[in-house]
């Protein structure tokens, strides 16, 4: 791999203050190369960054002995980290996330001055949308990069995602192998803690895609309260080229709004019957239409730039229908053809997103799924008894610890309008008892609907599974996807994935 820019702090501290960041170099001048927020990765010559809740000193040290060549802090900092810093020059900025960021995209090259990158935010479908996108261009023979709530793949580094969106250093460095290995695609998601939080400032999108808005991501240690949400996302219109919107969408027109600082706007929406039309009359520049449902996916006819094409899509779920229809806005944006695109989403799979898996008679449909608020909680439930209807339908759901609270009142609401059975079990109870959480979900269910509460992941599942046993039903098994880990306490111990257990009691 090349090697990265080298650059003096001199320089690094005049960029900033240019940029509006108050920064002093406190020092020598000294030349560094690449950066980090992680202790653990420092690499000799890096700059190392002080910041976060839970940053300690120690951490500073132990980077200047893996051999970072200077450090960035906040003048907030500045003192407490003074002795472990040493001798080591140190750039002291007024606000450290902005000025990490300014810094990154600089240390990485600035590959969005080259590389297509696209962003991709909304409460619900950016995984989907994103791997929708993925194997679009995989069909027209265009490898890219993804970065997302799923996996991390830059063409050098491959891993599980820690963060939906992470830190700037991390992500210039994503962009920066991405050039490396030779591609010229990057899809990311951009969740609202990475807008608000500065992670992707100074980022230029080709594309900026926006899905849709639900409440999601408010608690004491997240948002505030939903217009902080939603404003953080609204963001993301500031800094790409073309704006993507879904008129589909709550709040569309606030959308269409925000979205005007981009240079151009393409819509997309389904033609639903008895729809009101837009104030404008204007039809979306991707419609689709003619929606129809069977045992192996989806079928739809999308119109756009004069022309009909019919579609496919090999998961279950109409509402990905308007998934679909983002992914195929973008990849016509990036010049990708129908054939290909057509080809892209008969064969896409989103891991632990509407994974069908029936028993031999066909009698007994699971589908597992990330459902896990209320606009995804309610997108899924419709959608299945209109998608299977007749059928028995048993859920298997938690809610999580210590965060996103709400969603012990709503999601057994909504789940409780559709649900004949409901059994409610861990879902990353973190710091707090599954059997309060689950309590909880209890005590919010409507009357009448009939619910149970068993701790134990896999015990509910088989619960499930006898219930829907010797009738037509659907099982649902929610919230956690293809995910192999339960987050209890500080730790994340190993379990089987909802699919694989729906697969063993199916014997699929
Ligand atoms: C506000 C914000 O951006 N928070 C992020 C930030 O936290 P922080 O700056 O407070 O850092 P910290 O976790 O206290 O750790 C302190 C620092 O010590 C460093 N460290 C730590 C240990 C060590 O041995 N050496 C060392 O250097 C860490 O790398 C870190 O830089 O840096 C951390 C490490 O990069 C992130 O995990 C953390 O995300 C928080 C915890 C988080 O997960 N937030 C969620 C709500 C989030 O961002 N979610 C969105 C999806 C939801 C949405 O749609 O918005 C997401 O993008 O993932
Ligand atoms: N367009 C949509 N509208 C409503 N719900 C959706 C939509 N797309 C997907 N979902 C639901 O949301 C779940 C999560 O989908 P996906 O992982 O694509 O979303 P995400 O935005 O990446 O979510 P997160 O921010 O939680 O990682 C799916 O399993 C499905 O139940």
């Amino acid at each position: 791999m090349s090697t990265l820019p080298s650059l003096s702090l001199k320089h690094l501290v005049e960029l900033l203050n240019a940029a509006g960041c108050a920064a002093r170099l406190e020092g020598a001048d000294t030349q560094v190369s690449g950066m980090t927020v992680d202790s653990r990765e420092a690499a000799p010559g890096c700059l190392f960054v002080c910041k976060g809740v839970s940053f300690k000193p120690a951490f500073l040290a132990s980077a200047i002995e893996a051999g970072a060549a200077a450090y960035l802090c906040d003048e907030t900092l500045a003192h407490a980290v003074a002795q472990a810093g040493g001798t080591a020059p140190r750039i002291v900025a007024s606000d450290v996330r902005r000025a990490m960021a300014i810094v990154a995209a600089k240390a990485y090259g600035r590959p969005d001055e080259r590389l297509n990158i696209i962003g991709i935010t909304g409460t619900k479908g950016k995984s989907t949308t994103a791997y929708m996108l993925r194997s679009i261009f995989a069909a027209a023979n265009i490898e890219t990069s993804i970065l997302g709530s799923i996996e991390t793949d830059d063409g050098f580094e491959h891993y599980e995602s820690h963060n939906t969106t992470p830190e700037a250093p991390e992500l210039w460095r994503h962009l920066h192998n991405t050039e490396e290995a030779g591609r010229d695609i990057m899809v990311m998601e951009v969740s609202s803690h990475g807008l608000k939080y500065d992670r992707v400032l100074g980022l230029h999108l080709s594309t900026a895609c926006f899905l849709n808005i639900g409440r999601d991501h408010i608690s004491p240690v997240e948002h505030a309260d939903f217009e902080d949400y939603f404003s953080s996302k609204l963001r993301i219109f500031e800094q790409c080229e073309t704006a993507v919107v879904n008129l589909d969408s709550d709040h569309a027109d606030r959308v269409i709004e925000a979205a005007k600082s981009a240079k151009h706007l393409v819509t997309f929406e389904l033609e639903h019957q008895g729809k009101t039309p837009q104030a404008s009359g204007a039809q979306a520049d991707f419609l689709a239409r003619d929606i129809m449902a069977s045992e192996r996916g989806i079928s739809f006819t999308v119109e756009a730039e004069g022309e009909r094409h019919a579609m496919t899509l090999g998961m279950a779920g109409a509402f990905n229908v308007s998934n679909a229809l983002a992914a195929i806005a973008m990849a016509r944006l990036a010049g990708v053809s129908f054939d290909a695109i057509a080809e892209g989403l008969a064969h896409v799979r989103v891991p632990g997103r509407m994974e069908l898996v029936s028993s031999a008679d066909g009698r007994i449909v699971c589908i597992v799924d990330y459902a896990h608020n209320e606009l995804s909680f309610e997108t899924l439930f419709s959608s299945v008894v209109k998608e299977y209807p007749g059928r028995k339908v048993i859920a298997v759901f938690g809610a999580p610890g210590g965060k996103a609270v709400e969603r012990r009142e709503c999601l057994p609401r909504v789940a409780g309008r559709y649900a004949d059975l409901i059994i409610y079990t861990e879902e990353d109870p973190a710091h707090e008892r599954v059997e309060d959480i689950c309590a909880e979900l209890a005590a919010n269910t409507p009357a009448g609907v009939a619910h149970e509460e068993i701790h134990d992941r896999e015990a509910a599942v088989a619960r499930a599974f006898q219930a829907a046993e010797g009738e037509a039903a659907v099982v649902l098994l929610l919230a956690k996807g293809d995910e192999t880990t339960q987050h209890r306490g500080d730790e994340y111990p190993e379990v089987k994935s909802d699919l694989a257990l729906a697969r063993e009691f199916l014997g699929a």
